[in-house]
Parts: C-alpha cells; structure tokens; sequence
C-alpha cells in the first residue's frame, strides 16, 4: 500500500474468516486487512470471491443477520466489532447494495426516506427539509411522492443511495452502486460521492467489476483472489500498469486506458434475407393513465442482434416485458413470426422464446441451481440422460457447476445473474431478451457471456439485449434502439449515433471508450 497512515485503521480485519452454514467452504478465509478512515479503496475480485460477504461484515450485519460462523476478528475503531451495541456500525457505515430492492422498508420513496431519519431521532420538523435536499441531490426530487416499487431499476439504485447520504455516514460501502445506472448518471454518481468524500473526508469502500471511471479517484486498489487472498494492494495506476496478467488471470476487468491494443472481436453480420421474427406496430402502454410507451414500431429478423438504449426510466424493460407478453399492452399489435403475440398458446411460446429478468431473483423457481437449469428440459420432456447432460454442459460453460446443489437465492449476485442466462438456453429459442444480463459480472463471464449469444445469434436467434455499456455495443452490436420517455428516437448503427451528440446528450447516453478517445486525439493533432 502506498499511502502512509500514521492513524489507527478504521477497520482493521486480524485472520479474519467467515463460513456460510449452508457452505461447505468459507467465503471469506483468514483476511488480514486494515481500511483506513478518509481513503477511497477499491475492492475487486472475480465472482464469487467474497466481496459483498465482506461488506455485510464490515457493516455489522453479518454474522448476526445470516446463519454464518466467523472466526478471528474485525476490529471497528480499535474495539471487536462484534461488542458494538446493536444497529451502532450500521449507522455509522452506511452501505448501498447490489440489489437495491433488499435495502426498502416503506411504500412511498418519501416514506423510505423518513424513515431513516426517524432511526436517526430527526425531528419531524426537518425531515422534509433534507428528504427534499438530498432528492435535489441525486436528480430525483419529481419523485418523492412515487411508489419504490413502480420505479425503474436505475431510480431504485439512485432512492438507495438516498437513505445511505441522509445517515451522513462515517464510511460508505458501495457494492456495485452503478450497476443499474445510465451512462450520465453513473458519471454524475461518481461525481457525487467524489464530492462527498472531499467536502466531508468519508472513507469509500467501492466494489465494482468495471471502475474505467472510478479509478482515477481511488488511493488504493485491494484485488481479493478467487482462493480468498488479498493479490494486490497498491495505486490503481501502478497495479493496472504492473500486474496485467495478474489481474487477468483472476477475471479482472483492466480499465481501458491501460491497455495497449484493444481486442478487435468480429461482430456477426445477420442475413439479410432471413424472415422476420418479431414485428411490433404502433406500440403503446399506459401505467395510470400516463403513457410509458408511446407508438413504438419496429422489426427484428432472425439472426439480428438488437439492443435498446436509453436513460433510467426510459421504458426499456417495460418494452421488454410487452415485446415476452409479460405485459399487456394497449394499442398496437406485435407479431411473433407472423402470428398475433396474444394469439400464441403460452407454453408453445416459451418454448420458441427466453428472457433473461433484470434481476435474477425473479426468474428462480426451484430448490437447487440443478434443477432450475433443468426446469425448462423436464416440461419438455426430455429423457434422464438428456436432461443430465445438457445440464452438467451449461453449469459447465457458466462455472456454477460447483455450486449446482446450492439454493439459488444463496448465490453471489454474479453467480445469480449467470444462472438467469443458462435456465434460458435449455434449447436454442428463435427470440432471446436480456435485461442488462453482464451487470455485475466479471470480466471473463461478460465475455463467455456474449461468445454464447454471438454463437446463438449465427445459429439464427434475433436477440433484444437492454445494456447500459456503450463500450459493449460498440464492440458486439450492429444495431441500437434508443428509448427516449417512451418512443424510439434513434434505430440505426451505433456507429452513426455515436455522431450524434444532442441525441446522446438528450438520452443521457455517452460515446464508447474508442470514440472518446479518438476524440480526444483529433483535438490534441489540430493543436
Ligand atoms: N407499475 C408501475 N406504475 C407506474 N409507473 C411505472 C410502473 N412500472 C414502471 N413505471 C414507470 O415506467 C417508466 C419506465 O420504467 P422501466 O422499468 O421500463 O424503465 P427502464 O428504461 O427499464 O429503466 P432502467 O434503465 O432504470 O431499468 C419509469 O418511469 C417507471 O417509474
Ligand atoms: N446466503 C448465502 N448462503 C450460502 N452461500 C452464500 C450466501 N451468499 C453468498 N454465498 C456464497 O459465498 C461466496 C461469496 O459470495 P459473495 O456474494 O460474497 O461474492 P462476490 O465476490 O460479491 O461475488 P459477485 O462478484 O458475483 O457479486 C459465493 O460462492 C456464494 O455462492
């Protein structure tokens, strides 16, 4: 490590080990790790490695909200943190989840807000006062009177981190904050909390797959690696600069900026003549009376791979949820291969068809990560042997197959996200959908990931895929949608929307890495 610390470490973790009782193995293995107060600390660390175990641990929800044994100490200000009082550390370290949905107590988004203010005995004349200041803050004040459960993805995440800056923390975990976020407001985001952490000096603990735009604010990198040690604990720049193959070989995404040649990958050009999958006419859905999606048209053929972009509340997985008959739509029609969607049996339909959820959880029906890959394959039939074999193969290609006697909900979120993929891909379906299926995934799943679904694509799948990573549509896409408050304003190549500033800026979208760079370059030779 390389900035001097003359203080006593905020955290200092002393062989510290922490073992799911469901687990065979510990998840968190002897760590000996001192965090200090005012440090912005990355956290990296391939799926799977322990990381948002060691955030619930740092924040003093684990061991006592889990059924977990530890072993050695984590120390909190010098004394063991586990004789802190009660509902003590969570207050003082405040901690924004991977899955913001966990994290809500109340209906209303004001009503969440207060409540953490009445924990904090907030008297009620102020409340409004600062619930108003801190939305103001996080661009979400039009929201305050909104129901959680009826904002999109992207604005649960933003309400999340909310709660945590009204606690006005002593430290703030961030575990993958930006996942769920469009590309200005994960910008915006970072700016934030850099803002915070300067005016207020509040030590940061960042736990991200991708930190390209974290990086550069961050005092140390900590890498975790797959067997549970502490690999690198240095500058991002000189640990980026030093230890590429390090940090490949444990799946780590290395921002781009580091990277001499940029891997070219060829992106399938689908068939012209290939028949259309999917149609959708005049397309138009009302929550309450207010339109979310407004006369939307568009066709995919088979083998074409389309993605649909947009900011936070956009529309794009209310679209999603239309285009898989999840939703019902009002006026408009979408055909599937020719035939009225509603028209379709639906067990014949999701036989022809996939869709990979936002959030993981909501795809899991069964008791063990086995059965749900082989869910789809017993309702169509198949024979023992079969069912085995295909199974083992995509437990196989999606590294789960270790954990395939787990209870899915048990699994990291990287490891959920990647068992949402595979339950889909029992049989090659004519239609894939994926709602933002490489969020939270390190560097080699994102890549397994999208192999598949290029592969499936040359096989004739039409794949709809929701992202908010420009730098993957860049590399794998020949074709965007861009959702703009319910109607389609852009259809065409990336490429050409990446000429297209006032629509990016509009739809708080953002050129890729490559553009900006070579942006960049042109300014610098016309100097
Ligand atoms: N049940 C509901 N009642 C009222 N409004 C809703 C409901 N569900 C979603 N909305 C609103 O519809 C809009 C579109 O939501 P949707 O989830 O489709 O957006 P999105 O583009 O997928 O966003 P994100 O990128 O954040 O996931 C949002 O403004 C959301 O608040
Ligand atoms: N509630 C639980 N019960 C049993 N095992 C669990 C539970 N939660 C996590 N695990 C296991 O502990 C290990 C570490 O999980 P953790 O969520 O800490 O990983 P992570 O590094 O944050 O991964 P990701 O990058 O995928 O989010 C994983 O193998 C996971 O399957």
């Amino acid at each position: 490590m390389n900035k001097a610390h003359l203080d006593q470490p905020l955290f200092k973790l002393d062989n510290f080990s922490f073992m799911y009782n469901t687990s065979e193995t510990a998840s968190i293995h002897q760590l000996s790790l001192s965090i200090y107060e005012n440090d912005i600390t990355i956290l990296m660390g391939a799926s799977g490695s322990g990381k948002s175990t060691l955030a619930l641990c740092l924040n003093g929800l684990y061991p006592e909200a889990v059924e977990g044994t530890t072993k050695g100490n984590i120390l909190y200000k010098g004394k063991n943190i586990a004789e802190y009082p009660r509902g003590i550390i969570n207050q003082e370290v405040g901690i924004v989840f991977q899955d913001p949905e966990s994290q809500f107590c109340m209906v209303r988004v004001e009503d969440e807000l207060a409540f953490v203010l009445e924990n904090l005995a907030i008297p009620r004349s102020e409340m409004k006062k600062k619930i108003k200041k801190v939305l103001q803050q996080i661009g979400m004040l039009e929201y305050i009177d909104a129901d959680i459960h009826r904002l999109s993805g992207g604005q649960k995440q933003k309400i999340a981190l909310a709660s945590v800056l009204l606690m006005e923390p002593k430290y703030i975990i961030l575990d993958e904050p930006t996942a769920n976020l469009d590309p200005m407001s994960r910008l915006e985001f970072i700016e934030l909390i850099i803002a915070i952490q300067k005016k207020t000096n509040t030590g940061v603990l960042i736990i991200e797959h991708q930190v390209d735009d974290w990086e550069m604010y961050a005092d140390r990198l900590v890498v975790l690696s797959k067997d549970n040690h502490i690999l690198i604990d240095e500058k991002p720049e000189t640990a980026f600069q030093l230890h590429q193959n390090m940090l490949r070989n444990q799946q780590i995404a290395i921002p781009m900026k580091y990277l001499d040649n940029q891997e070219t990958i060829k992106k399938v050009s689908h068939e012209k003549s290939m028949p259309v999958c999917l149609e959708v006419h005049h397309l138009h859905y009302y929550q309450k009376k207010s339109a979310i999606l407004k006369d939307i048209s568009f066709s995919v053929k088979q083998g074409e791979f389309i993605t649909i972009l947009g900011e936070n509340g956009a529309g794009k997985s209310t679209l999603l949820q239309c285009l898989i008959g999840l939703k019902k739509y009002h006026n408009g029609n979408i055909l599937f291969q020719g035939k009225d969607l509603q028209a379709w049996d639906r067990k014949i339909l999701s036989k022809h068809t996939g869709f990979v959820f936002q959030q993981p959880e909501h795809q899991f029906i069964c008791d063990t990560v086995f059965d749900e890959v082989a869910f789809g394959m017993r309702l169509n039939n198949y024979t023992t042997s079969e069912i085995n074999h295909r199974t083992i193969s995509l437990l196989q290609a999606f590294r789960l197959l270790d954990h395939q006697w787990k209870n899915p909900f048990t699994l990291s979120g990287g490891q959920k996200r990647r068992l949402s993929v595979a339950t889909m891909l029992d049989e090659t379906p004519d239609l894939l959908l994926f709602d933002e299926p490489t969020f939270g995934q390190d560097a080699h799943t994102t890549k397994e990931l999208m192999n598949m679904i290029l592969e499936l694509q040359a096989q004739g799948t039409a794949i709809i895929f929701v992202t908010h990573d420009m730098d993957l549509v860049d590399t794998y896409c020949e074709r965007a949608l861009v959702i703009d408050k319910g109607s389609v304003r852009f259809d065409g190549n990336p490429q050409s929307l990446w000429n297209q500033k006032e629509l990016l800026q509009d739809t708080r979208l953002r050129e890729p890495y490559r553009v900006r760079e070579s942006v960049k370059r042109e300014v610098v030779h016309m100097q």
